[in-house]
């Protein structure tokens, strides 16, 4: 990415005024609260509320004719089986729509096809076996060839979404454990959501002190997180503290913990993202908020590398995540109310993004 200095330096000195502290400022939050008023149909703000808006437009890359297809990003969806096609689906796409240049889906040899059927934009390897395909004696070979195809890829991509539609089967967890090793290896962001949730819940040291893992759980995959990491239940008066505590035992990985406001912790600060949203709870919408913050983790960390900066990536990343899914949410459900759809809220993403960050605006360095 070709930027002037002056203009990283700006984005430097806008992050820097979105994150100071664990508690946003007087005018911080007094310009959210008015975002709320104006904007919102959900969500409360708080005093850990963060400016996300102002931290979407800093780490989003300008458009220009100086760039080469790749350099927005590249994304790999490890998920999808004989079960579920349509989570992988949603999460590469929701990553297309929002600005990375390629998007892949690994997936089982059952679900590629239906995957390939509901898009031509997708890269689509059938490489994953489930248990049920497979002869033990099999087993080893089958996993080395898993493992061989993704490690020529694994290098090139930005960030891998781990299990949207990965089902649960064992022999294929095993697979994607060993896919999740190199990664880490090789130092490529994971989004993990969920099945890759199941996965890490039962094998915590998958990501354990990996600062580069976020994890995105909703309700259920949280408790479940809570209950084996923290060996007690989820407490609610305390939320963002147990938030903080959860993400510190597991050594430093991100958590953006969905619901009514999203909070996010790396285990040293606590933000959350609480503007927009929508009252409609349909499947799906995880899958997309998994793709965008692939997609926005792999931007962060370009930013913070090129202006050595102390921010967490990962942090910015979800921030800048949940905040952009959230309108595309409110922007579908004005139009569609009961009826809205994840395939609505994908069709608003580019819309949602534009008005949040337009292209061609003076912020949007
Ligand atoms: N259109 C699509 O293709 C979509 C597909 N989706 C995909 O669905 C997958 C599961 O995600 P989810 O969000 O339903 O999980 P969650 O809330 O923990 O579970 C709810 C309840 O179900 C149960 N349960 C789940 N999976 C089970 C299994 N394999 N085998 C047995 N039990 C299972 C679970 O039971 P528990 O584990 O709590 O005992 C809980 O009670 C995941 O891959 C996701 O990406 C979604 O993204 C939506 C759109
Ligand atoms: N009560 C709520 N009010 C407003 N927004 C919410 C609420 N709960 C979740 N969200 C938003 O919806 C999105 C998806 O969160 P959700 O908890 O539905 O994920 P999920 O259960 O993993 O979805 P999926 O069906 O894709 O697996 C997030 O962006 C989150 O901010
Ligand atoms: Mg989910």
């Amino acid at each position: 990415m070709q930027q002037s200095y002056g203009s990283i330096v700006r984005r430097q000195q806008q992050l820097i005024r979105c994150l100071v502290g664990d508690y946003c400022s007087k005018d911080t939050l007094h310009l959210v609260n008015k975002g709320i008023r104006m904007q919102s149909v959900m969500g409360g703000g708080g005093p850990l509320e963060v400016e996300a808006l102002s931290i979407l437009r800093s780490i989003s890359p300008v458009l220009d004719s100086t760039k080469h297809k790749g350099q927005a990003g590249k994304i790999a969806v490890i998920g999808g089986c004989r079960e579920y096609t349509g989570a992988p689906y949603f999460a590469a796409i929701s990553a297309l729509k929002i600005g990375a240049d390629l998007s892949h889906v690994f997936c089982t040899r059952d679900a590629a096809p239906v995957i390939k059927g509901y898009s031509p934009e997708l890269i689509v390897h059938p490489l994953l076996e489930e248990s049920y395909n497979v002869r033990d004696e099999d087993k080893t070979s089958i996993s080395k060839k898993v493992l061989d195809e993704v490690d020529k890829w694994m290098e090139r991509f930005d960030c891998l979404v781990i299990g949207p539609g990965l089902g649960r089967d064992p022999f294929l967890l095993d697979c994607v454990s060993d896919i999740m090793r190199h990664a880490r290896r090789s130092n490529v962001p994971m989004v993990i959501d969920g099945d890759g949730l199941f996965l890490v819940t039962n094998s915590i040291d998958l990501v354990k002190g990996y600062p580069l893992a976020v994890l995105t759980p909703n309700v259920n995959e949280y408790k479940r997180l809570v209950n084996k990491v923290l060996d007690c239940e989820v407490n609610e008066q305390d939320g963002p503290q147990q938030l903080l505590s959860l993400a510190k035992s597991i050594g430093g990985v991100t958590i953006l913990r969905k619901g009514k406001s999203d909070y996010i912790s790396d285990g040293k600060a606590v933000k959350s993202v609480s503007i927009y949203g929508s009252p409609r709870r349909c499947g799906g919408q995880g899958d997309i908020l998994s793709g965008s913050v692939a997609v926005f983790v792999g931007w962060g960390r370009e930013l913070v590398s090129k202006v050595k900066m102390d921010e967490n990536p990962t942090m910015l990343g979800c921030i800048a995540g949940s905040a952009l899914v959230r309108k595309a949410a409110s922007v579908a459900f004005q139009d569609n109310k009961r009826s809205t759809l994840t395939t609505d809220i994908i069709q608003c993403l580019g819309t949602s993004f534009e008005a949040l960050c337009p292209v061609g605006s003076k912020s949007h360095v």
